[in-house]
């Protein structure tokens, strides 16, 4: 795992213990909203950032072949401000869904970041774990929706669905329908397409913790292209730290006389200069010493 995530910031997981049912069932609730009528779905809309959001990818004028719901996490519970259909009595079965998927998710994230703290040898195991497990924990979750292009049914073409970008967050974890169309960069800066696998879950590694760890991860760039043919669900968890943190490098972890490669920061700090950035801008450039 470790090896995996400083070469490439990505790795997939197999046989986390997960029941598929979770996925399939949160998976039949967002292809179930993503039929409705547009002007339904635009009732919760237009994100900002939250909310239903429809080739528009954040506050900065990007654009994807992509409709999406983006949701805000507080003290560990899904925020429905923007979503007044998910306030119904007849949205139960999507919030159980949504509830059911998070507290599981969440829970693979903080066992995988304990893995990681072990395969760095560094103390505490929960290091990395805490930050998300925390009560004020920044806590994304986004639904995307890639419909086929008609444009391009039936030809061998594809279109930015999600262009280019790092996650800001310390872990992301995403999990998709059979489609593939996620793809990674490798450090040559070639693409690679990462095979869809509906049972497992993909880990990205985000922009805080390559700094937590002085660069030895690396956050992964990654896209996705849409198609002509097949839709493409996908579900990711973001897991960020409480706004407050200092997101700087473990001293645990620094070599004898090694210097952070980073000035220090909080998330909140962070985050708002990634909501002024572009979803492709190398967001750490200007937090580098
Ligand atoms: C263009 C943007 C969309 C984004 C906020 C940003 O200004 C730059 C980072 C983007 C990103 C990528 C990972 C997640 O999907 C996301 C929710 C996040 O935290 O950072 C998105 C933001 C978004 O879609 O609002
Ligand atoms: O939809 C996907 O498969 C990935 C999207 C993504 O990278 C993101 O939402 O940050
Ligand atoms: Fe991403």
């Amino acid at each position: 795992m470790v090896k995996a995530c400083r070469e490439f910031g990505f790795f997939k997981v197999t046989n986390h213990g997960i029941p598929i049912d979770i996925m399939a069932k949160l998976e039949e609730e967002a292809v179930k909203f993503f039929s409705l009528p547009q002007v339904e779905k635009e009732k919760s809309g237009p994100s900002n950032p939250f909310g239903y959001g429809n080739k528009r990818i954040g506050p900065n004028g990007d654009v994807g072949w992509v409709e999406y719901l983006l949701f805000a996490v507080t003290s560990k519970s899904f925020s429905y401000t923007a979503m007044p259909f998910l306030q119904e009595p007849s949205a139960s079965s999507f919030r159980s869904a949504l509830n059911e998927y998070m507290s599981a998710v969440r829970k693979l994230a903080s066992e995988v970041l304990e893995l990681m703290a072990e395969g760095l040898k560094i103390e505490p195991r929960n290091v990395f774990s805490k930050l998300v497990m925390d009560e004020k924990s920044d806590e994304i979750f986004r639904l995307n929706h890639y419909p086929p292009c008609p444009l391009f049914q039936g030809l061998n073409y594809s279109l930015t669905g999600f262009g280019e970008h790092t996650d800001p967050q310390i872990i992301s974890v995403l999990r998709s329908n059979n489609t593939q169309g996620l793809e990674i960069a490798l450090r040559d800066g070639s693409w690679v397409s990462v095979p869809s696998d509906q049972e497992s879950f993909f880990i990205n590694i985000g922009d805080s913790l390559q700094v937590m760890t002085n660069g030895r991860f690396k956050s992964v760039r990654h896209r996705v292209l849409a198609n002509g043919s097949k839709s493409r669900v996908s579900m990711i968890y973001f897991g960020g730290p409480p706004q407050t943190e200092r997101i700087a490098p473990l001293p645990q972890l620094m070599g004898e006389g090694e210097q952070s490669l980073y000035r220090e920061f909080t998330w909140e700090e962070y985050k708002k200069a990634a909501y002024k950035s572009r979803l492709a801008d190398y967001r750490l450039g200007q937090f580098e010493k």
